[in-house]
């Protein structure tokens, strides 16, 4: 994959094999393309005009930028974002919406995935008695967990998560953490973090990326404790970024 923004090369290269049902982690110092990388797997990249792309993104035997499906796309990949963008609704409303923009009108089916999803999200037990109520009412980590429970409701089976924790505090962070080991089980999972501890305790995998270039690709017990590069030493032990 080969990425620029007009003239601007963002992306040089880069070539992952991501394997499935695991947590793979992006991380980099900043503007060196990870987000970028991420957007181009469930092409969010099309929305921007200057974007040009060369190369496969390859999801179950698809190259999916060969596939016009972009809906049928972001509905088996989905993302969660770095600020959670609930919409002003309830809280039922916000995770009801996916499935009812594909046609789900059915009371009983809708409850049934507006309560798995949130169960699935961690969230049930604080939200069940409120569903009713603006979702903008819950806090900050809440609401990033109703957020990963509307990604849920739409089945996907990869979720896409921008720095999904940046925005929020210790304990938010640890129950987001806790949930994305839940999660792994039934999803592929593809986070970009700023926060190498986080990348440690959660990722099964881990990409440093520097300067648009995959510097280093491997376990991520490995890569923290015997880097092969010495650009991801150096950036692991702090000497920059
Ligand atoms: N919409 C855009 N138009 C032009 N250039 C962009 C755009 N988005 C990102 N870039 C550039 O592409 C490069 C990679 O940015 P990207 O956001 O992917 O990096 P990142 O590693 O995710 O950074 P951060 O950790 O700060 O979010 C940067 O030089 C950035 O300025």
């Amino acid at each position: 994959m080969n990425l620029f923004y007009g003239e601007k090369q963002a992306l040089y290269s880069v070539s992952l094999d991501i394997k499935e049902k695991e947590v793979t982690a992006f991380i980099g110092p900043s503007g060196c393309g990870k987000s970028t990388f991420l957007r181009t797997l469930n092409r969010m990249n099309d929305l921007i005009d200057s974007v040009k792309i060369s190369g496969k993104v390859i999801i179950d035997n698809e190259n999916i930028y060969e596939s016009s499906d972009v809906i049928k796309l972001r509905t088996k990949v989905g993302m969660v974002f770095q600020k959670a963008n609930l919409f002003p609704m309830s809280i039922y409303d916000n995770v009801a919406y996916g499935p009812r923009m594909h046609g789900i009108k059915n009371k009983k089916e809708l409850n049934k995935i507006v309560e798995e999803s949130l169960r699935g999200a961690a969230i049930w037990d604080e939200v069940k008695d409120r569903l009713k109520t603006s979702a903008l009412g819950l806090s900050g980590g809440q609401q990033q967990r109703v957020c990963i429970a509307r990604a849920i409701a739409m089945k996907p089976d990869v979720i896409l998560m921008d720095e999904p924790t940046s925005a929020l505090d210790p304990i938010s962070t640890l129950k987001v953490e806790e949930l994305i080991a839940q999660m792994k089980k039934d999803y592929t999972i593809i986070i970009v973090t700023h926060n190498m501890q986080q990348a440690a305790r959660i990722s099964d995998k881990t990409a440093f990326f520097l300067n648009g270039e995959v510097v280093e690709y491997s376990s991520t017990d490995k890569l923290f404790s015997v880097p092969q590069d010495k650009r991801t030493e150096d950036y692991i032990t702090g000497r920059f970024g």
